[in-house]
Parts: C-alpha cells; sequence; structure tokens
C-alpha cells in the first residue's frame, strides 16, 4: 500500500513510505555504444518499488534504448543494471512491456479474453483458473462486455486496455511502457492516465513510463528523468511534489504542475 502525501489530511503518513521504499531496480554507470554511436553515457539511478518514473528528453536522446535495457532485452555495455539487488542478466519473467503499437502486440485471430489468455497461457496458469482472471483482468481495464470482440472490433484506446490487461496477466512487479499512449486521441489518452494510476496504486506496481508529452511526465510520475542527448544523460531527475490522486483538472492547475512544466518545456527547448 501506498502512501501520498494527503494535504487534507494532517493524519495522513506525510512522512510516506516514499523513503522507506525498498530500491526495486538499480543503475550504476549505465552506458550504451551501437558500433561507433554512444548512445547513453553514466546513468546512475535508483528505482524503489512502487514508484512511477518518467522518461523525457528530445527524439534520439535514448529513452527507449534505456527502457530495453531495463527490460533485460539489451546488455548495457558499461556499468550494471541490478534488479531486486541482484546483476541482471536476463529478462525477468515479472517485468512487463507494453507498446505504443497496440495493434502489432496483439494477435488478430484471437478475441479479446482469447489474447488475455495467451499470457495466461505462456505463464502456466492452470486451465481451471483461466476463466475467472480473464474476467477479473478485463473488468480491472473495463472491457468486460468486449471479451469476444476481436481487436480489429476495437477502438484504439479499446486495444491498449487489452494490451494492459494482457500484460497484467503476467502479474507483473514492474510495467515499462513505451509511449502507450502516443497514438491516441487527447480524452481517450486521459482516461488511460488515469486507469493505469489506479491500476498502478493498486497493484503497487513499479512503473517506468517513456512519453514525450511532458504533461503527461508530471501528471503520471513521482519523478521524471530528463534525458540530454548526444549521448543520452541524465539532465535532471526531478521530484514531484503533486498530491495523489490526482485529478485531470485541478492537478493540471496546481502551482507546482505549472512551475514543473515550465522547468521541462525550458529543458526540451533547448534541444530544438
Ligand atoms: N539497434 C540499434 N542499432 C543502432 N542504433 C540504434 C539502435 N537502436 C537505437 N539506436 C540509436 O540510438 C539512439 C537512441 O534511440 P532511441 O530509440 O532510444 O531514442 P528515443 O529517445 O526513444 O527516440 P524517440 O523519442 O524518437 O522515440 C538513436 O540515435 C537510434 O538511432
Amino acid at each position: 500500500m501506498l502512501h501520498y502525501l494527503d494535504r487534507t489530511n494532517p493524519h495522513a503518513p506525510v512522512a510516506s513510505a516514499k523513503a522507506n521504499r525498498k530500491s526495486l531496480i538499480s543503475l550504476k554507470g549505465v552506458g550504451l555504444t551501437f558500433g561507433s554511436h554512444e548512445v547513453l553515457r553514466d546513468i546512475d539511478v535508483e528505482i524503489c518499488e512502487g514508484e512511477f518514473v518518467c522518461v523525457i528528453g528530445p527524439s534520439g536522446c535514448g529513452k527507449t534504448t534505456l527502457l530495453r535495457i531495463l527490460a533485460g532485452l539489451i546488455r548495457a555495455s558499461r556499468g550494471t543494471v541490478s534488479y531486486r539487488g541482484k546483476v541482471q542478466t536476463q529478462p525477468a519473467s515479472d517485468i512487463a512491456i507494453v507498446f505504443q503499437d497496440y495493434a502489432n502486440a496483439l494477435l488478430p485471430w484471437r478475441t479479446a479474453a482469447a489474447n488475455v489468455s495467451l499470457a495466461l497461457e505462456a505463464a502456466g496458469t492452470p486451465r481451471a483458473e483461466r476463466k475467472d482472471r480473464i474476467a477479473d483482468l478485463l473488468d480491472k481495464v473495463g472491457l468486460s462486455k468486449h471479451a469476444d470482440k476481436y481487436p480489429s472490433e476495437m477502438s484504439g484506446g479499446m486495444q491498449q486496455r487489452l494490451q494492459i490487461a494482457r500484460c497484467l496477466a503476467q502479474n507483473p512487479s514492474v510495467i515499462l511502457m513505451d509511449e502507450p499512449f502516443g497514438a491516441l486521441d487527447a480524452m481517450t489518452r486521459q482516461k488511460l492516465q488515469d486507469e493505469i494510476l489506479s491500476i498502478v496504486s493498486d497493484s503497487n506496481v513499479t512503473a517506468f513510463f517513456v512519453t514525450h508529452d511532458l504533461e503527461e511526465a508530471i501528471y503520471l510520475g513521482d519523478r521524471v528523468i530528463a534525458l540530454e542527448p548526444n549521448p543520452g544523460r541524465i539532465a535532471e531527475l526531478i521530484d514531484v511534489p503533486l498530491t495523489r490522486p490526482r485529478n485531470q483538472l485541478t492537478t493540471r492547475e496546481e502551482p507546482e504542475f505549472l512551475a514543473l512544466r515550465r522547468k521541462l518545456f525550458d529543458f526540451v527547448l533547448r534541444y530544438e
């Protein structure tokens, strides 16, 4: 259970669990070179259990590459990536990835329920348990009424929800998201932002979220990593001091939100 600063309640655990959270992922001196192209340099960051970390930065600065390193899909050329205190040598089964390209992430010949079932089958969930788990997962992402639809019969937002349900079927401790809402319209995007926040907070999942959208990063994150390019380095690691639960209207009007928005805009404008 996460506790966030609650200004409406003076007895809320203000000293927040944040300070006591356990480190889950640790990157020390991580660098990556593709051929002669140095993509990432000296990345040092500690991500704690239950934390929501967003990454922003100009195009090509290495955001996706960093996510792929965390996923264990690429080995760093330098430094170490530790997961639960152990140096990571291969992808962990409890780290799930949500991609922007939901259409390619789903199997078009399987219904929504069968797409979720696939992840359960892969995880070895006994057949007898699958039906209830599928119903729970589809319910969690608001797709209960669409279990028998094929991806082609669903909107972009619904397909992305389905991809998220499939990831949750893995029972992940960490969800890595690479611009998951980038292809969606503004209203759907905001709805899904709130859904992912409630999923993450209900299941105490740790989230690492790559986005081009500076406001999205502030709205979702406990911290925002600003990567500068050539090679990709951490320019700033910014704490987001906004209360939770967040609200699409009031949070975005808070002075701290606006100040951070200004700070991040100034940062990216340097690389325009
Ligand atoms: N497999 C690869 N081989 C060679 N170079 C690569 C490879 N993958 C990525 N790169 C290069 O690494 C750099 C960082 O790419 P990456 O996709 O991580 O950036 P990004 O910040 O996510 O970009 P965008 O915001 O445009 O999605 C780019 O210059 C890219 O061309």
